[in-house]
Parts: C-alpha cells; structure tokens; sequence
C-alpha cells in the first residue's frame, strides 16, 4: 500500500499522454515475459490516478489496500459504502493489461451495465478496451455483439449471462462462431451473492419442447387429497418434503394401480413428486409470483423476478398446475451448470464484499479464498438499534407505520424493507390510507428501480423496498438530511442470513455519514416459523386455535417473564443460524450433485472442441466406428442373420443386397469376428459417400454430422440426469443414500449415452443423404 502511494506524485506529474502511455509499457513488459505481480505496484498507482483524473475520485489507502487483496487472489470485505466500485478499478486494469478474459462479475444487470459505462471510462482513457457483457435496458440478449465483447480486456457482467454465455458458447457449430476467449481473472462484487445466495439454482438452457404431458394436472390433483404427516411429512425447514409408505398407499389407491414406486411408473411417480414439492415447498409471493406473464420465480435474497430463469425439469409446470395457469410446454434441458463449477473454471479468482466474515470458512473450503477485512476509511457513524420485538405481524406493522410517520413528518428520509412482495404492497397500501407519500420498489417495478433508488435519500423520501434495495445500491443523502440524522432504515423482518440484514443495513451510514438501522421482528415472522423451535411452532398453533374460538379478542397476550427480551432475542439469532446451516448444506449437497455433471460436462466440451478444430477426424471415427460394433454386439451376444441385416440395413447401408455381403463374408460361428466385420463395412461405405467430394468437404462433413450426434446424446444426458436427481433426493433416507445411488445411475446413464452417440454418428455419417452448394455450404437430410 506505501509503494503504491509512494509513486503517486511521480504519476501526478506526469501528463495525460504521458500517463496514458503507461499501458504501452506495461504491455510490452508482459511480453517481455514480466508477471502480473511485479507490475502490479506500479499499474495500481497509474490506475488510481486515472481514477482521478476521469472520475474525480482518487481511491482512499484502505481502497489500495483492498484492491492489493483482491490482486492476490482473496475475498476482500469492505463495509457496506466503502466505495468497491472504485476499488475494482484497480485490479481490473492490471489484468486487463494482458488482454482478454478478464470479468467483474456482479448478480445484477442493471449495477453491471452502469459500471461498464461509468468505470469503463478509466480504462479506456488508459487504452484498454471495457464493455459490458450485459445488454441494455431493453435491448434483446440476442442482438449483442458477441465476438466484440468478449475480445474485449475487461468484461463487466452478470454470473447469469456469463454462465449462459459458456454454455451456448459450447453449442457452437464451428470453431469460428465460438466467442470465448478464455477464463483469467474474475473479481466477483457482492461475492456472497455470487457464489452462495444463487449457488443452490443452477443455470439451465432449455430447447425444444417436450411431447406436452397431461400428468400435471392429474399430479396436482391427486397430491391436493393427501394429509400433511399421514401421507406426507416436510423438514422443519419446508424446503424437503416426502411421501411416506401410506401416502404411496393412499396413491395407488386414488389412481387406480399397483406398485407405483416400479420402474413401469417413473413418469407419473416423477409427477408426483414435482406437485408435492410445488404444493409444499414453495410460497406464492415469496418464491414466485403469479402475474400476465404467468409464474416467475423470485430470487429470494433480493426479491427481483429471475428473468429466463425456470425451475428444474418440471417443477415450473407442477406450479403452474398448482396455480391453475396454463401449463406452458415443458423444454428439454440442453445445457446446465452450477454457478460454483463456473467460477471454479478461473485461473484467478477473487472478490469483494460488505459481508463475507459469516461465511469465511466455506468460502476457504470451496474456492480456496481466503476473507481479509479492510479498515474503513473514515469510522462509521451508523447507529445500529437493537431488534424491537413483538407478539404479531399486525402489532408489527403498526409501529413500523408509526416509525415511518414520524421520520416523515421531520423530514428524514426512510426505507422500510419488506420480507416479500406481497407484504410490500400490503404495506404501501396502509402507507397510502395514511396519506404518506412513497416509492414501492419490488420485483413488479425493477424497471424504476434506478431512479427510485437515487431518490430515496432526499429530504422526506418514504421507500418501501422488498430485499432488493439491499445490495450494491448507492442512496446518497440529499442536502439537510445529515442534520437530521442520515437516512432511516427500518428492517420489518430478519432475514435468513445475517448477511441480507447487514446489507441492508448498510444502505445507510455510508462513507461515514451518519444513520439509522432498525428491525422489528415478531413471533409470526417466516424465519421463526421455519427455523424456530418446534415449540414456538405449537405456541403459535394454539395461538391462531384461541383466535379462531373469540373473534376479536386478539393475541393471547405472551407472559413476559416468560419470554424476556434476552430469550426473544437469543431465539432469531439461533433461527438464524439454523437457517444459515442448513443453507449451507443444502449448497454443499448442491455441490455434490453437481461433481457427476461437471466431470461428464468437460469430457464433452473437451470431445467437442477436439472435433471441431483437429485437422481430420480418421482416429475419432474408427473408434466411433469401433464402439458402435461393439454396443451392436453387447445387445446381441450371438447374433443371428435377421439380427444383422436389420443393423446392417438400419444403420450402415440401406441399399445393401443382403445375400451379396453378409452371406457372403460374416461367419455367424466365429463371433470374434463380427466387430472387425462391421466395421470394415462401416469404413467402405464411408469411402463409397465420399467418392466424389474433396478432402475438405468430407472433414466438414464429419465434422458436423459428429457434433450433431454428440450435442443430442448429450442434451438426452443432461436431462436425464436432471431427472434422475429428482428422483433420488425424494426418497426417503431411511434405506438409500440417495447421492450414491445417483452417482451409480448417473455414471451408468453416461456409459449409455457414449453407446448411443456412437451409434447415432455412424448413422448420421453413413446414411445422410448431402449435396454441397456453390457457395460452399451443405444441405444435409439426416436419417
Ligand atoms: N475514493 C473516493 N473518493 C470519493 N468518493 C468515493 C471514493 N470511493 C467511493 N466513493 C463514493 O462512495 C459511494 C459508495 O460507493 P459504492 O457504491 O461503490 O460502495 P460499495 O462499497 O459498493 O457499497 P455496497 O457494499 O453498499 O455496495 C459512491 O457514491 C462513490 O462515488
């Protein structure tokens, strides 16, 4: 940090120009063979300058420090308005110096893309190409200029789009349509949201539609006859649920028929299990919404809508028959990965954060990243008030009310935040039959999010905010409101992590202006009815049981004695906890299942990037050639002469005389001689197709009709596998260990598929008919 400020006058000094051709140096000492590390000093300080020279901002010590943290490879934890955005810059320049591959990543578009423009500044000023990954409001992802922004040195965009982007990147036809310039450096903004709030939904593209099922609604039926506890339990934390012995019973009953768990009824038990999951594990308002659009799921740390996101394999149409929506048509999975397998794909990782400390020893256990707390640059003034405590929501939400009415008659502004959409829209209503102006900002109104948010630290600004507000947004206090003590911040709910609260707490008290945090917590608050005690849990049954018998009468009052503050308080903190654990092992079970598809996935990508870049394919194909013969001889140990005619007919010739080739020259009586047999028959007819065609049209040809079969043997994989987890984590525990079992099915499903491509690319090669054109091109009808 000293050596960086140390060079700051010798940089000052100099002129724009002058600073400006730093880069050029920089650069040729890179190709001089230099490393990164020992520029490092000497970039940071021409990068800080620029900063403020373009920017006006010159990045305080503690940034510098933070910025040298993150350079080595760790998460640096910057409190909440320390000024990350700045920071960034710094190793962002250093790595972009070496040319393409270099991202900050962030989980919200709108912050990526209004960084590209407004950091993106410095780095061109320094002649170093910055974009934004992300496209523009309102622009289609599809017209963006893929090629030019990934050549590009620095990339600001979101983990969706990135993780989106490897994926189609892999479904390209050719070399030249891939855009990817490789993975070097990644600094990951709000790295806990990255890697661990959005590490447990894993990234899918979908394709073509599945045959339309009517199981859904029929699930959805059956599973709205069965009883919680009778033919179905749940764990305490709602998010598992299972079917036990006589909910199958109770099934079998309903529908009709027997042994329902065989192998005769996947589908339909698959079914089942999706309508369960969509009955009881997931909440209107809070997981999704239900609008014109029909379902969108919401991101539960930040409450926006997951634009293009669905659930898995099924679950969205199970909630759509749930909600009596049409049920869209289901798409096959073509692609999928895991935020966490994304990330682990960098050579260089590093991130940043308000809030990481809680999580420290998952993040070292999984990407090997060290947490490192950076000082604040001036000490903080906000003023964090201890939880105010209640016995109902409506008691709650009344002295939140009374809270906001009197910050709003001084003046002050507030931001209330709201555990879920709906509970925003119910408290902008009471906010209007009080006559208090306000900004609601939810999933609904993303759209206005920026100029709400900018407006929410003047003078006499009320904003009602689900979680969103929470993360990366900047409010800046208008004039006159540091005197009346900075903004309000009012939580109405602790959240599941402690990291979300501190976040939002954060939006006040920033660059040591002064603020307010607040929360106000109740016994009917979800984190308690999740993850409280099971007696809270019969408290609250017997309480809602009083109400039902005296109308009118209210609450049951709770003894205080009974409850103190202390025990009130120590009961969120270990909801909290309890939450947080098992968050937290639901990610590593995310994990666990994601390692199968993560080591099959780079087998494939690697089997395709080989195919479509080495300069012939005669090794891929005789051992193509070869599997396939052997697959035919698996399924027919002891073939007979209809058995390989039908083969030979349905997968190498269709014109082939029978009597000429195979009476002629197979010997049913000496089967090790089969699979040389046919192979030889699979290389002649290939010659024969290409008599008349030259060396470079037949590579094309291979090539194409080689990933072609590849990418659709994969997409039957990908979906398979899907469905295979779905159905080993519904089991009940007791005698299986579901993981293992979805390995063994996994691992034998790949076996499977490679018969299978085989297979298919002998038929694709050998039996499609194919004309090329003037233009070079080639028309292909495959069989
Ligand atoms: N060196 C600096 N000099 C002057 N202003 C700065 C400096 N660094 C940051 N700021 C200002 O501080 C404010 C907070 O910055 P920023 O939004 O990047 O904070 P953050 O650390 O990302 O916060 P959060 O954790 O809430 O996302 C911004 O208004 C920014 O312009």
């Amino acid at each position: 940090m000293r050596a960086v400020a140390a060079l700051a006058s010798k940089y000052r000094d100099m002129s724009d120009k002058e600073l400006k051709s730093q880069t050029e140096l920089f650069r040729e000492q890179l190709a001089a063979g230099k490393s990164l590390d020992s520029l490092k000093i000497q970039a940071f300080a021409v990068a800080r300058e620029a900063d403020r020279r373009v920017l006006g901002m010159f990045p305080f010590d503690v940034q510098v420090l933070g910025a040298l943290v993150m350079q080595d490879g760790n998460v640096a934890e910057m409190q909440t308005g320390e000024g990350k955005t700045l920071t960034a810059t710094l190793p962002m320049y250093l790595n972009g110096l070496t040319g393409s591959g270099n991202f900050l990543v962030t989980a919200n578009e709108y912050l990526a893309y209004r960084d590209a423009q407004e950091m993106g500044k410095v780095y061109r000023w320094l002649g170093l190409t910055a974009v934004a990954g992300v496209p523009a409001t309102g622009e289609d992802p599809h017209d963006r200029n893929l090629h030019k922004i990934y050549q590009a040195d620095i990339v600001y965009t979101t983990n969706s789009t990135l993780g989106f982007d490897y994926l189609m990147d892999n479904l390209s036809g050719s070399a030249d349509e891939r855009f990817l310039q490789g993975f070097h450096f990644a600094l990951l903004d709000e790295i806990d949201a990255v890697l661990l709030d959005s590490a447990q939904m894993p990234l899918v593209i979908s394709g073509a539609p599945r045959v339309r099922s009517n199981l859904f609604e029929i699930a959805d039926q059956v599973i709205c006859l069965l009883r919680e506890d009778i033919d179905f339990e749940r764990s305490n934390d709602h998010k598992k649920v299972w079917f036990t012995p006589r909910g199958i019973d109770h099934m079998e009953e309903y529908l009709g028929l027997e042994n329902l768990l065989g192998e005769h009824h996947r589908t339909l038990y698959r079914h089942l299990v999706l309508a369960l999951k969509a009955h009881q594990t997931l909440t209107r308002d809070r997981d999704y919404v239900v609008d014109e659009d029909g379902v969108s799921l919401l991101d539960l740390s930040n409450g926006r809508k997951l634009a293009g996101m669905k659930l898995e394999a099924g679950l969205h149409q199970a909630l759509e028959a749930k909600e009596a929506v049409p049920v869209s048509n289901q798409t096959r999975t073509m692609a999928s990965i895991t935020f966490q397998n994304l990330f682990r794909m960098f050579s260089h990782l590093s991130g940043m954060t308000g809030t990481a400390m809680t999580d420290a020893a998952e993040l070292q256990e999984t990407y090997r990243l060290s947490v490192i707390s950076i000082p604040t640059n001036k000490p903080s003034q906000r003023i964090d008030l201890p939880d105010r405590l209640y016995n109902s929501t409506s008691e709650k939400l009344e002295h939140a009310v009374d809270l906001v009415k009197q910050a709003y008659h001084q003046g002050r502004p507030v931001l209330i935040e709201t555990g879920s959409v709906s509970l925003s829209n119910l408290f902008s209503r009471i906010l209007l039959r009080e006559e208090i102006p306000h900004n609601l900002l939810n999933a609904r109104s993303a759209a206005k999010e920026a100029l709400i948010v900018k407006e929410a630290g003047q003078l006499g600004a009320v904003t009602v905010a689900t979680s969103m507000a929470g993360r990366g947004t900047d409010i800046k206090l208008g004039k006159g409101v540091k005197e009346l003590g900075g903004l309000l911040v009012i939580g109405t709910e602790r959240m599941n992590s402690a990291r979300v609260d501190n976040q939002l707490r954060g939006r006040s008290g920033r660059q040591g202006a002064p603020g307010e945090a607040v929360f106000l917590v109740s016994i009917e608050d979800s984190i308690l009815l999740e993850h409280g005690p099971n007696w809270l849990r019969r408290y609250r049954r017997r309480a809602a049981a009083y109400k039902r018998d005296h109308p009118g009468a209210g609450n049951p009052r709770i003894r205080m004695p009974f409850w103190g503050k202390h025990r009130f308080h120590h009961l969120i903190t270990q909801a909290q906890h309890n939450a947080e654990k098992s968050d937290r092992q639901s990610r590593t079970q995310t994990l666990q299942y994601a390692e199968i598809m993560r080591v099959q996935r780079d087998t494939i990508y690697a089997t395709r990037q080989q195919i479509m870049t080495v300069p012939t394919l005669d090794d891929q194909l005789a051992s193509i050639f070869k599997m396939a013969a052997r697959s035919f001889m698996q399924q027919h140990p002891q073939p007979t002469r209809s058995d390989m005619a039908d083969y030979v007919l349905n997968t190498i010739d269709n014109h082939l005389v029978v009597a000429n080739v195979i009476d002629h020259d197979w010997q049913p009586d000496r089967p090790k001689q089969t699979v040389p047999f046919l192979q030889k028959l699979m290389v002649d007819q290939l010659q024969k197709k290409f008599e008349n065609i030259n060396q470079d049209q037949q590579v094309y040809f291979e090539r194409m009709c080689l990933l072609k079969s590849l990418d659709n043997a994969w997409i039957d994989q990908v979906d398979m596998l899907q469905q295979l987890r779905q159905i080993a984590t519904s089991r009940s525990t007791a005698q299986h260990d579901p993981l293992l079992e979805y390995l063994k099915d996994g691992r034998k499903a790949f076996a499977e598929m490679k018969q299978s491509f085989a297979h298919q690319a002998v038929k694709n090669l050998l039996l499609s008919e194919f004309q090329f054109k003037a233009d070079g091109s080639i028309d292909v009808t495959y069989p």
